[in-house]
């Protein structure tokens, strides 16, 4: 039914906000005024997951214990839930890999930015009692490596921010965002036939480097810089647009973006979640989906 993502620096009080909202929401769903679908509010969480926060501090670890959150979120996401996902969630790429989800399972989504001073974070974690601190120098390396959530990008709106002298959430907006917000279809186009992995991996390599090789030859023949909404011509049928930065665009930058790309969209192929029948991995979804991501993370 829905999904709502935490997000925000080590230690800024995530989980006490996913207290409050989750009370918030189990009353309303408890009240006799609602005449909505019966449903229950589940939380994926480190410690729903035992993840210590020792894996912070060690990449591969960290990687690791990712992954593990993922798959419980994707387990546990369903029409009769309410879930919420409280961790960090500090990585762009991460947050919109679980949007995709969301939408695959068509959730309403929205996120939830708990904001708090870097000083304020510290003096929690350094009078934390309940042996989950994390040791100071992974928690200076999390805020550093921290990627705000920009209201601007599709997979991280509606976004909500609570700062940390909020006394509460503001739960009468998420309610809102929750019951009555728009179900996004998993995409924009048809919905395809389900392809066999294989082709989707080949899909989805092919599409990225097309559209790649598209944006530079745009770029050239503008004069260095194509700034703005630019429609890409990959072939008679296939046309996607993608707005750009008004600033030449590197090589490198690009395929950067399209390796990250196809490795979070490697992970839901290969997790399986094409077996759903949900997933349109065709050229015209793959295009759209990394236009958007484009856009998403290109620096102005
Ligand atoms: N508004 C607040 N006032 C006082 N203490 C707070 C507040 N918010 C959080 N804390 C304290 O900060 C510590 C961490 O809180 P909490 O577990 O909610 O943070 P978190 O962001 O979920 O942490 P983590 O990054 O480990 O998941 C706890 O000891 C809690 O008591």
């Amino acid at each position: 039914m829905a999904f709502i993502t935490i997000t925000g620096f080590p230690c800024s009080g995530k989980s006490r906000r996913v207290g409050q909202l989750r009370a918030h929401l189990e009353i309303r769903l408890r009240s006799p005024v609602y005449e909505g679908p019966r449903l229950k509010v589940a939380v994926v969480s480190d410690d729903t997951l035992n993840i210590p926060r020792s894996v912070y501090g060690d990449g591969r670890a960290e990687k690791s214990a990712r992954g593990a959150l993922f798959t419980a979120v994707q387990r546990q996401m369903g029409q009769d839930t309410i879930l919420i996902v409280d961790s960090m969630n500090y990585i762009k790429g991460f947050r919109y890999q679980m949007y995709c989800a969301a939408r695959e399972h068509k959730l309403r989504v929205c996120t939830v930015f708990v904001a708090a001073t870097q000083e304020q974070c510290k003096a929690w974690n350094a009078s934390r009692q309940d042996g989950r601190a994390y040791a100071p120098e992974t928690l200076e390396n999390l805020m550093m490596r921290y990627e705000e959530p920009s209201s601007m990008v599709r997979w991280d709106s509606p976004l909500f921010t609570v700062p940390w002298i909020d006394e509460d959430v503001p739960i009468d907006d998420i309610w809102k965002a929750i019951t009555e917000g728009n179900v996004k279809p998993p995409n924009a186009g048809t919905q395809a036939v389900p392809k066999a992995p294989t082709d989707a991996l080949r899909t989805l390599e092919h599409t990225a480097t097309t559209i790649v090789a598209a944006i530079m030859s745009e770029q050239a023949s503008s004069g260095g810089i194509a700034g703005g909404r630019v429609t890409l011509s990959l072939s008679p049928t296939l046309k996607p647009t993608v707005n750009l930065p008004a600033r030449s665009l590197t090589l490198s930058e690009l395929q950067r973006l399209k390796r990250q790309f196809v490795t979070v969209h490697k992970k839901a192929i290969t997790l399986g979640t094409t077996e759903k029948g949900v997933v349109d991995w065709s050229e015209e979804s793959v295009a759209e989906k990394f236009a958007s991501y484009i856009e998403g993370n290109l620096k102005p």
